[in-house]
């Protein structure tokens, strides 16, 4: 079941380049919120803060707290691998395993999570993960296939299908349609509804138009000028950020006239 996260006083470095600074958000359990803004202004960076994958690329380190139902991710004792595996992440170009089946792909998280689960029972969690991310029927006849002989917007419900066959309590996405065509995209989107039922999801699109369609929240992050670390400016229900924003430059953000 979806985690609540709470982002306490987060800035997020590369090196000595403060990307980031002073992030404040409470994400509820079991809700959409969408990272908006002009590029560069630390939406990607924020959203690997969540399952620790920052600290993955050299010099990347944080200052502050995220906690997952209370519990801080970057405690001393806290596993990041353990984190990573509860906090699961979609990319913005689907990245099947090049030499696996669709099958092998969803089974893939599981196995190395060094799960050791009967031939049985790992049939019923892919299916279940596949019928998740609404891919089921258009497999199911060939699960033994390789993942890269889909189409764009199959492989990237299949990646969806391998981050949740691990049942993650945070889902993560990173532009997750951004390479798709219109009608993959409304399935992502569709997809995204659906399974907020049981994730906590955190997305960041481009597209504001997608925002408004599957977020409850929207959380807005720009600069003051370049070179100045990126701020989340405000965050608020997707409604009134897009209706009725409190900042004149969410305001002028959402109503296209910068970014
Ligand atoms: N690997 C890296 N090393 C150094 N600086 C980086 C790295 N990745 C990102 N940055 C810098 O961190 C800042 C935030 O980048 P980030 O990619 O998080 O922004 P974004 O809002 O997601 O942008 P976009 O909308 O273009 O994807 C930018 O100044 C960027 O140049």
């Amino acid at each position: 079941m979806g985690k609540r996260v709470d982002v306490k006083d987060l800035s997020v470095y590369y090196g000595a380049f403060l990307a980031v600074a002073d992030v404040n958000l409470s994400i509820e359990a079991c809700s959409v919120t969408a990272f908006i803004g002009p590029s560069g202004t630390g939406k990607s960076t924020v959203l690997r803060t969540l399952n620790r994958l920052h600290e993955t690329t050299p010099g990347g380190r944080v200052e502050g707290a995220v906690l997952l139902d209370g519990d801080n991710i970057y405690a001393s004792t806290t596993d990041p691998v353990q984190v990573r595996r509860t906090v699961g992440m979609v990319f913005q170009r689907p990245n099947p395993f090049p030499t696996m089946s669709i099958y092998g792909n969803v089974a893939a998280g599981v196995r190395l999570n060094n799960r050791r689960m009967p031939r049985s029972e790992l049939d019923g969690v892919v299916e279940e993960s596949l019928r998740a991310a609404n891919l089921w029927d258009e497999v199911k006849d060939r699960l033994d296939r390789p993942g890269t002989g889909l189409s764009g917007g199959q492989q990237q419900r299949l990646s969806i299908a391998r981050a949740i066959a691990v049942e993650p309590e945070v889902l993560l996405m990173d532009e997750p349609a951004s390479s798709l065509d219109p009608i993959s995209t409304l399935a992502i989107e569709d997809l995204v509804r659906n399974l907020k039922q049981q994730y906590t999801i955190v997305i960041v699109t481009h597209n504001m138009q997608q925002a408004a369609r599957v977020s409850d929240r929207t959380a807005f992050f720009d600069l003051e000028q370049v070179g100045q670390p990126g701020r989340l400016v405000e965050v608020d229900d997707t409604e009134k950020i897009f209706s009725n924003p409190s900042h004149p430059r969410t305001e002028a953000y959402v109503s296209g006239r910068f970014g």
